[in-house]
């Protein structure tokens, strides 16, 4: 049988550009406060005879400006493996069979969120894509939740490992060509993390691994994106995505690393990554909204999304883009009560910005701003640019 060209239908792109749908978050129930951190943690890797060190860890605490963060290893777990409590000790079967179980799950927990809000059946989600940093595995955490949420067999999935704290950036340039490229594709974006892998006990000449273990905290988000919404099925959109980019930054190789061993993920971590972001953050910017033909604009008239590796980062951006107080709160907020969550924080702050912004009145999803930019920072070191554009709020539907 032969079938001629003409014959097999056209596929189309969407007219639009692609929108965030519906955001999911969740976290594991276990809470850990920062004051009480060092206590439990030096207690729990056998280690309080390193008083000095926990002097310093206790300093690097104090000025995390984190308050809790959710930890999926509890005290009665941390017992059981006293090797993942080692600063070097074979680890890595213990710590993967844990990831490979709950990574999926808690990606489940923020993806039902997710679905829910947006309301429509899950046989119509098209594609998923998956990110993890850690916790590698065939077939992979994408085909685990295609199975816990029952999508179709046939849903196109796209599985990211170890990618680092950028990758929120990544995975919103991935759903946007997806969404836009296959008209009518509704994309699930879930991004799942469990530090798990990272969890170890202090080190006196690896501070940076102490800094890791101050920050570090657990939790997945879900996003739908698709272009084109259907106001019969779908609410209007949250934020429209207007270009994505991504680039490395001169001279900053070397900067973040992680490297998996036996031991588990070993993070380097340079004092130097705040100063580089800062000095390099405007050039992705004009690049991100130059290619729009937005040209000119004043940082404080964005909303702002930045993945808050930790508070020096936020510092640093603040001093360099002479931005108000207010621009950086909603990132802010989400680093006190989530700490450094890898590649799901920025959609805790993407979710955290809207419900504010309807909470408090504001015009757009945007805390009233049209333009605004999310940005993932990891390894390499890497630069994810998001440029977005929010939508107003209908004041009758709050
Ligand atoms: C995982 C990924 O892919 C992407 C990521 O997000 S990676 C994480 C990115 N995050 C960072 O790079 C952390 C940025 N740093 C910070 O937020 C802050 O420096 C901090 C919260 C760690 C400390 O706050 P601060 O205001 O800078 O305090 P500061 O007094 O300078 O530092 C506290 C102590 O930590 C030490 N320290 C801070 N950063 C360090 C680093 N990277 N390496 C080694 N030591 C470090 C300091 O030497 C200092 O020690 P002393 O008290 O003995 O002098």
């Amino acid at each position: 049988m032969s079938t001629s060209w003409e014959k097999i239908p056209q596929f189309r792109r969407a007219d639009g550009p692609a929108a965030v749908l519906a955001i999911g978050t969740a976290n594991p129930d276990n809470v850990v406060y920062q004051t009480d951190f060092p206590d439990y943690y030096f207690r729990m890797t056998k280690s309080e005879h390193l008083t000095k060190l926990k002097e310093k860890f206790k300093r690097i605490c104090e000025k995390s400006m984190i308050s809790k963060r959710h930890i999926y290893l509890t005290e009665e777990m941390l017992e059981k493996y006293p090797n993942i409590c080692a600063y070097e000790a074979p680890s890595l079967n213990d710590r993967q069979d844990i990831k490979i179980r709950e990574v999926p799950l808690l990606a489940k927990a923020a993806a039902t969120a997710a679905i829910e809000e947006w309301g429509r059946p899950v046989s119509d989600i098209t594609h998923v894509i998956f990110c993890t940093t850690t916790g590698v595995d065939m077939p992979g955490a994408d085909y685990r939740l295609t199975k816990l949420l029952g999508l179709s067999p046939s849903v196109r999935r796209v599985m990211l490992y170890h990618q680092g704290c950028f990758a929120g950036g990544t995975v919103l340039r991935l759903a946007k060509d997806l969404a836009e490229n296959n008209r009518g594709a509704r994309v699930l974006v879930v991004c799942s993390e469990i530090t798990v892998t990272t969890f170890r006990g202090p080190c006196e000449t690896h501070i940076d691994s102490l800094v890791g273990q101050a920050i570090f905290g657990d939790g997945a988000a879900a996003l739908i994106v698709g272009s084109d919404p259907d106001p019969a099925l779908e609410h209007r959109p949250l934020y429209h995505l207007m270009h994505a980019s991504e680039t490395i930054l001169p001279g900053s190789e070397g900067t973040i690393e992680g490297h998996l061993r036996e031991v588990g993920l070993h993070f380097r971590l340079s004092r130097r990554v705040p100063e580089l972001i800062a000095e390099h953050v405007e050039e992705s910017l004009h690049r991100g909204l130059g290619s729009l033909g937005v040209d000119g604009v004043e940082w404080n008239s964005m909303f702002w999304v930045p993945h808050p590796g930790g508070a020096a980062i936020l510092d640093r951006l603040e001093e360099k883009l002479e931005l108000d107080k207010d621009r950086l709160r909603a990132t802010r907020e989400v680093l006190k009560e989530f700490g450094n969550m890898s590649s799901a924080c920025v959609f805790f702050i993407l979710d955290e910005m809207r419900k504010r912004s309807a909470a408090e009145g504001k015009s757009t999803t945007g805390e009233g701003m049209e333009w605004g930019v999310l940005m993932g920072f990891g390894p390499g070191l890497t630069v994810e640019t998001v440029v977005l554009r929010s939508v107003p709020i209908d004041p009758c539907s709050s």
